[in-house]
Order: structure tokens, then sequence, then C-alpha cells
């Protein structure tokens, strides 16, 4: 099933890998301690309401959505414009204090907690929608405006901005994450969609990656400094403004769920429908232990087996065709139970459930939280990768469910794990390195959309080899030498 280097590793991976997740994230600091006058000269830059040194509001800032370990920062702070973002990280960088920057919490990977205390840099009070530019189809907003906040904004302008990871995040956390969802197959991740960005450097300095107000679909311009900040996880800089691409809504728009009897059959399906260059909007498969805690969590009456959720975009004018032809190769492959969904009430309901998969998984377990899995491969391997998933799973007999965006090779599994639970979480741990190993095993990543964060800081290191990430420490020495912005993420 492995190679041998990977058998290798994995010998390694029990005894080694497992003490060094529990280790005390409350290790001796190398940074300057967050002192009384430090907390006065942050008052005197955003003003005493915009700073907390309160216990409630450090907790809320100190985690996200995943199971990781709590990193508590010394300090909120609260920016309330791009100049306040910049005199507090020179302010930080002078006295080589921590800076996380803060979008919406809604991250996977443990991206906001402060694993080495510092100031927590809170940009959601920036929330202006700075400009939409219709006929060429981009706006710019700041850092506090959230995804379902510009799709209401945009309503009547007939555009829609169409990454949409489940969780309602924020813009610039979704370019700092570098975040997708169901409707990656179809007009790509943030990588895909951003076309400048602003961003305060540790040292204070405001730079715009494309050049001030630019906003072209394409250019040669020297390096993509833009894609650099993209998934970069508030390592380099805080982005305080991001340009990002926008759509048509489409005239018409059809979703259905098919069912197969094994998950080779569906995902042949999936091949095939982008072998005949059918420009599918979502494509994404929920295996039978999915639509199990689906059916129970969000009230539906599904039948249990391998399934296809799909979506089609489109004019009204030659939809229908693409819809029978992805229909036609449903039946080749022995997919049964077809079943369309057009009103809007029934399609928002299908994918609002399937947004919310991650709490009907948690539902199972009481008390439990999201254990983030997230690999992605080449998808003529996606078959073989998740069946030897599955098999993982049933093995350890853990509850798993899989989902995937498996039109970009891209499946998470669900694992509900509570924390308690010693046992079952040192399995689900094991099976989730085993999952990123047999990713990049057929060619793939350890993580196709929720970033590296301190959960695959050893994966990414095997995943690029020890000399791309040196050449990725040298990136973040030239912008951040003092290492304050977001320490622990990313790199060991
Ligand atoms: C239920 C559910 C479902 C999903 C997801 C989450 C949840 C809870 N996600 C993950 C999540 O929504 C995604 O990682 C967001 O992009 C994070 O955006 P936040 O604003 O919440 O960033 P958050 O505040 O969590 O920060 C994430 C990271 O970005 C950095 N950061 C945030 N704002 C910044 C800024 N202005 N400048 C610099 N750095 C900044 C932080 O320092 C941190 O490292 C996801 N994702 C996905 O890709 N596909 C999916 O399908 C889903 N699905
Ligand atoms: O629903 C999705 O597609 C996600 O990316 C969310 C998620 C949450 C927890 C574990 C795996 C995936
Ligand atoms: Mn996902």
């Amino acid at each position: 099933m492995f190679s041998r280097q990977v058998k290798q590793f994995l010998k390694r991976s029990s005894s080694t890998l497992w003490p060094y997740l529990q280790r005390n994230y409350g290790a001796p600091s190398r940074q300057a301690k967050v002192t009384n006058d430090f907390v006065s000269s942050l008052k005197s830059i955003v003003g005493d309401k915009n700073v907390s040194t309160a216990d409630a509001v450090r907790e809320q800032h100190g985690h996200d959505e995943s199971h990781h370990e709590i990193g508590l920062p010394d300090v909120v702070v609260f920016a309330e414009s791009v100049q306040h973002v910049s005199e507090v990280s020179k302010l930080c960088n002078d006295n080589v204090v921590s800076l996380i920057p803060f979008g919406s919490g809604t991250g996977l990977e443990g991206g906001v907690n402060a694993l080495e205390g510092g100031v927590c840099l809170d940009v959601t009070k920036m929330d202006e929608i700075i400009e939409v530019n219709a006929e060429d189809f981009d706006c710019t907003v700041r850092p506090g405006v959230m995804r379902i906040g510009l799709n209401n904004y945009l309503r009547d302008t007939g555009l829609f901005f169409p990454i949409d990871p489940g969780a309602d995040a924020s813009v610039c956390g979704m370019c700092a994450t570098s975040a997708s969802g169901t409707n990656a197959v179809r007009y790509g991740t943030m990588r895909e969609n951003v076309l400048n960005l602003e961003v305060v450097l540790p040292d204070g300095r405001v730079i715009d990656t494309a050049g001030k107000g630019r906003r072209t679909k394409k250019t040669s311009a020297g390096y993509n400094l833009t894609n650099l900040f993209v998934g970069s996880e508030g390592t380099l800089g805080t982005i305080t403004k991001a340009t990002v691409r926008l759509y048509g809504v489409p005239e018409k728009t059809i979703s259905a769920v098919c069912h197969f009897n094994s998950v080779q059959e569906a995902v042949d399906t999936v091949v095939q429908v982008l072998q005949c260059g059918i420009p599918m909007a979502k494509l994404e498969f929920l295996d039978d232990v999915a639509i199990e805690a689906f059916n129970k969590f969000s009230k539906f009456d599904m039948t249990v087996a391998q399934s296809l959720f799909l979506e089609f975009h489109g004019p009204a004018l030659g939809l229908e065709d693409q819809f029978n032809t992805v229909k036609e190769l449903i039946d080749m492959n022995n997919g049964f139970g077809l079943k369309t969904a057009i009103e809007a009430d029934e399609r928002n309901k299908l994918w609002k459930a399937r947004h919310e998969m991650v709490w009907a998984c948690c539902s199972l377990i009481p008390g439990s939280k999201p254990y983030s899995t997230d690999v992605c491969v080449p998808i003529s391997h996606l078959p073989d990768v998740i069946v030897k998933t599955k098999e993982m799973i049933k093995e350890a007999n853990v509850i798993g469910p899989i989902v995937g965006h498996v039109g970009d090779g891209n499946f998470h599994v669900f694992f509900p794990v509570d924390h308690a639970d010693t046992e079952t979480f040192k399995k689900v741990y094991d099976i989730s390195h085993r999952m990123a190993l047999l990713a990049m095993d057929r060619n793939g990543t350890c993580t196709g959309e929720h970033g590296i964060g301190m959960g695959k800081r050893d994966l990414l290191i095997r995943e690029l080899g020890e000399e791309g990430v040196e050449a990725m420490r040298q990136v973040k020495k030239t912008f951040d030498p003092n290492g304050i912005m977001n320490p622990g993420k990313v790199f060991c």
C-alpha cells in the first residue's frame, strides 16, 4: 500500500510525532514580554476601547474552529484603520512581540492560536466594501468584510463572489489561508481570484502586491507578490485590503444528487464529466457514513450509499443538454436515484446541509470538535486513496465520514474528536498522518484548502523537501526578520 520511504516515515510517526503534537505550547518564549508600558503604547495608537486584556476576549481570540489546543494572546487589539495596523505592527516589531492577525477565527488548522502569547490583531472593525466595479467583475474590500455579507451587498448587481468555504469567513482571512470550497471546480480557489492585496509588513510599511490601484485580470510585471501573500497564514504581514474577482450570477442553476455502489464508480463518473468538458459548478462526494450523518442532522431521507452532489450553472439555453449528458454518464457507471433540485429553496437547503456536514459529524459525538483532514491528489489517484482511507478508518474502528470536493481531487474525513478521549484522538491523529503521506505518495498534497497552521508543519517539510522549506524560511526572513508574525505557524 505504501512505498518503502513512506513505511519508514510511518514507523517514526507514532513514536516521534505523537509527543510532538503533545508538546507544551507554553514553552519559554524568546519574545519580549507584553509589559504594562507596552499595553499603554498600544492604547495610545488605537485608543483605550480598542485594547483588551480581559480573559474572555483573549480566550475568544486564542483559538479557531479546530481541535488544536488554545493559545492565549497577552492582549487583543482592534484596529480601525490601516494606520492603526501599521503603527501596531511597528511597535511589535521594535519590541520583538508576536503579532497574530485575526480574521474571523473559522480556520481549521489553529492559525490564530497564539503559541507564544503576544498581540492578537483583530481587523473585523475594518469592514468597508471600498468599491464594486461591476463592468470589470471585481471589488475591493477591507479585512472585516465577510463572504456572505459581500454576497448580500452584491445581490442587486447581478454579480457574486463564488469562493465558499462552509463557514462565513472574512475575505482577507480566506486570502490568508488560500481557501476554496464547493465552487472551486468551476471558479477556482482564492489563488486564482485575488487581483491585488494591500499588506502591512511587520515594520509598518504598506505595500500593494500588484501596485496601487491595479486590478487587471492578467499581468506579467515581475514576481507574483499577490500569490506570495495568498496562503501565507499571517506569517508575512497583515492583509488590510483585497481586490477579488466577481462573476455573473448564472441565469439558471440545477442541483442534483445521485448514488453509486462503489467509490470507483462515483469518481469515474466525475472524471468522465470533466473529460466531456462540462463546466460543472460543484462536484461533491459524500460516502455512505457521511450520508447517514447528513440525514440525521439535517432531516433528509437520502439513500445511504456513495453519493455525488452536483450543480450546473449557465444560461438556460443548453443547461438541460449538459444535465442530460451527465445523466447518461451516471447511468453508464451504474449510478441510481438521480434527483434534481431546481427551485432556489430546495437548492439552498441541500447546500446549507452540505456546508453544515462538519457539525452533523460532530453531533455524532457530544462535546467533540472537528479534526481537520484535507488531502488533495491528482484525480486519477482519488478512488484508490479514498478506498484505502476507508480501510484505515474501519481498521481503527473510529467514526470517519468522508466528504470530498472530488472535482478537484480534494477530500476530507470529518473526524469528530473529544479531547478527553486520548485513545481515539491518537488513532485519528495517526490516520490523518497516514492519509497525508498516502496522498503525497500519489503526487498529492497534505492540504488542499485548510493550510498548514500548527498541525501540518512536519508534513510541509515532507511535501516540499528541506530545501523547499528552507527557501520559504528565507522569504519569511526577508519580510519578517524579527520573526514576530504568527510564530510557530507553517514552519517547525
Ligand atoms: C464549518 C466550516 C467549514 C469550512 C471551514 C471552516 C468551518 C468552520 N473552512 C476553513 C475556514 O473557513 C477558512 O480557513 C477561512 O479561510 C479562514 O478565514 P478567517 O477569516 O476565519 O481566518 P482566521 O481568523 O481563522 O485566520 C486564519 C489564518 O489567516 C490569518 N489571517 C486572518 N486574517 C488575516 C489578515 N487580514 N491578514 C493576514 N493574515 C490573516 C490568521 O493569522 C490565521 O493564520 C473551509 N476552508 C476551505 O478552504 N474550504 C472549505 O470547504 C471550508 N469549510
Ligand atoms: O466541509 C468542508 O468541505 C470543509 O472543508 C470543512 C471541514 C471541517 C472539518 C474537517 C474537514 C473539513
Ligand atoms: Mn472543504
